[in-house]
């Protein structure tokens, strides 16, 4: 028996840090959306205990480094499976891109196997399993619209956005997430994204309220250590995207865009920088 699962990319229309905790990660109060730009898994029982992985993606490991491997031998070991998987990652989602890739693939593995070997589990539990394996799982098993606290594992499920065109633009560096947390001052932070602000665009489906409260406290950081992400900012806000942000850690730049007529060229002029450009929707 086989399943499939789609792992859509996350954006983060909002990231605001509250504080550092004790245990080294971060507070956080997120507002995160999921776009139709997806990884496809197909799941295969095997009859030998064992996770086999492979890709057509040549640059992501393979082995248990791997967010679905480890996803599949959470599930098993918890749950006591003595079955095997194959795992096939069909990757769309650019890798360390601060687009929740492989947390995603980790969350479509937690929700493919439980279906496979008829597991009964609920989501409430499939994110609590996801918390361990990262921080953006659990709202990438659940998915939709939601604002996240803790450290981006307690979820509320908020309405979706008003639709809109998502340009993403991937410049060809490699962002450390934990790198970006450890270089951030959160208690020196002079500026907050309002969340309750954004919180309320979304719910009256204002656009242009969304587009003004656009904000991320990890910019400060990635935009100082890697200016090109900053001057990708600047190029899309010059080609007349309605707002611009970095999503996660970086170093992925999105636009949001209202007018269907605007979206080619700024796709257009971006190529001219950017090999990696994508146009596509919110999920809704
Ligand atoms: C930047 C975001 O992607 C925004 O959605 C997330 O906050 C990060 O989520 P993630 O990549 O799933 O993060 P994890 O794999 O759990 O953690 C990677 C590293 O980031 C740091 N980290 C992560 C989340 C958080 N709330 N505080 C942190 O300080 C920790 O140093 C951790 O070792
Ligand atoms: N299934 C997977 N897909 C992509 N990368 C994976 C996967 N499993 C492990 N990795 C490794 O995880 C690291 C981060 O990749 P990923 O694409 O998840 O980053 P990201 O989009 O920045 O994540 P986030 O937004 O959650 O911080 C890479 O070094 C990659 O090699």
């Amino acid at each position: 028996m086989k399943v499939y699962e789609k792992a859509p990319a996350k954006i983060n229309l909002s990231l605001d840090v509250l504080r550092k905790r004790e245990d080294g990660f971060h507070e956080v109060e997120m507002i995160m959306t999921m776009v139709d730009l997806a990884d496809r898994l197909e799941m295969e029982e095997l009859p030998r205990d064992t996770i086999i992985i492979s890709s057509q993606a040549g640059y992501i490991p393979l082995d248990e480094k791997n967010l679905a491997f480890q996803a599949a031998k959470l599930i098993k070991d918890r749950y006591d499976v003595r079955k095997g998987v194959y795992i096939h990652l069909d990757k769309k989602i650019p890798v360390a891109a601060g687009l929740a890739g492989g947390s995603s693939d980790a969350a479509a593995t937690l929700r493919g196997l439980n279906r496979l070997w008829g597991l009964g589990i609920s989501e409430d539990e499939l994110c609590t399993l996801g918390a361990e394996l990262g921080s953006d799982v659990p709202f990438c098993v659940t998915g939709g619209t939601a604002i996240a606290r803790g450290r981006g594992e307690k979820l509320e499920r908020i309405n979706n956005p008003p639709q809109c065109w998502v340009i993403l633009a991937k410049p060809p560096i490699n962002v450390s997430t934990a790198d970006v947390y450890g270089k951030l001052r959160a208690s020196e932070l002079k500026q907050h994204p309002s969340t309750a602000a954004m919180l309320s665009a979304i719910s009256s489906g204002s656009f242009p309220g969304i587009i003004s409260n656009l904000g991320n406290v990890l910019e400060t950081v990635t935009l100082q250590y890697y200016p090109e992400v900053l001057q990708l900012k600047q190029i899309m806000q010059r080609l007349g995207a309605d707002g611009v942000l970095m999503s996660g850690s970086g170093p992925t730049v999105f636009g949001l865009v209202s007018k269907e007529a605007k979206v080619s060229r700024i796709y257009n002029g971006l190529r001219g920088f950017c090999k990696e450009v994508y146009v596509v929707r919110m999920l809704t």
